[in-house]
């Protein structure tokens, strides 16, 4: 029997400096991710688009209120055992304002895009960062181990749009 795929949309927001030589992480403080510097975004909520779910999970996060988002690409995230995948869209920005405040969720933090905390993220990154920094549009599947630890493998495309 084939079992069905059942995809839950995500969202990450990503916010760049304006010249892109600095990137604003948030040490996940506890959930999902808990521990890993990412950005910011989460479930997209019954009633709202994928962009204002975008908006809503940076707003809250993080207190900034992005005046556009520029789609990236989707990441897909399959773990073994799990039929359910993550279909994480993917935005950047630098088009922010409001004050950056430390929520009960995240602690921001301003990185160097040459310097990032790789052994405190999530472990695709250092996969897709160099094709998202050269500002590539793109797919990626990622299948993880039931340990959210360990990568068994990946597929990826260049889009044009997405
Ligand atoms: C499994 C997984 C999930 C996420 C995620 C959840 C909500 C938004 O993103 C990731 O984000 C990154 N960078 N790797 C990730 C892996």
């Amino acid at each position: 029997i084939v079992e069905q795929e059942l995809h839950k949309l995500y969202t990450l927001v990503y916010v760049l400096n304006k010249d892109k030589t600095k990137i604003l992480l948030g040490l996940k403080k506890r959930g999902f991710g808990k521990g890993r510097w990412n950005g910011f975004g989460g479930k997209v909520e019954k009633g709202e688009t994928i962009e204002q779910g975008a908006l809503r999970e940076l707003k809250e996060e993080s207190n900034l209120d992005a005046k556009n988002l520029e789609k990236k690409g989707v990441i897909y995230f399959k773990f073994e055992g799990d039929p359910v995948i993550m279909d994480v869209h993917l935005y950047t920005t630098t088009d922010v304002s409001g004050d950056l405040i430390e929520t009960d969720e995240m602690l921001p933090k301003w990185y160097n895009v040459s310097d990032l905390p790789y052994s405190s993220m999530w472990p695709d990154d250092p996969i897709w960062h160099p094709w998202f920094f050269e500002g590539k549009i793109f797919t990626v599947k990622f299948f993880f181990k039931a340990d959210l630890e360990t990568i068994t493998g990946y597929k990826h495309k260049f889009a044009s749009s997405v």
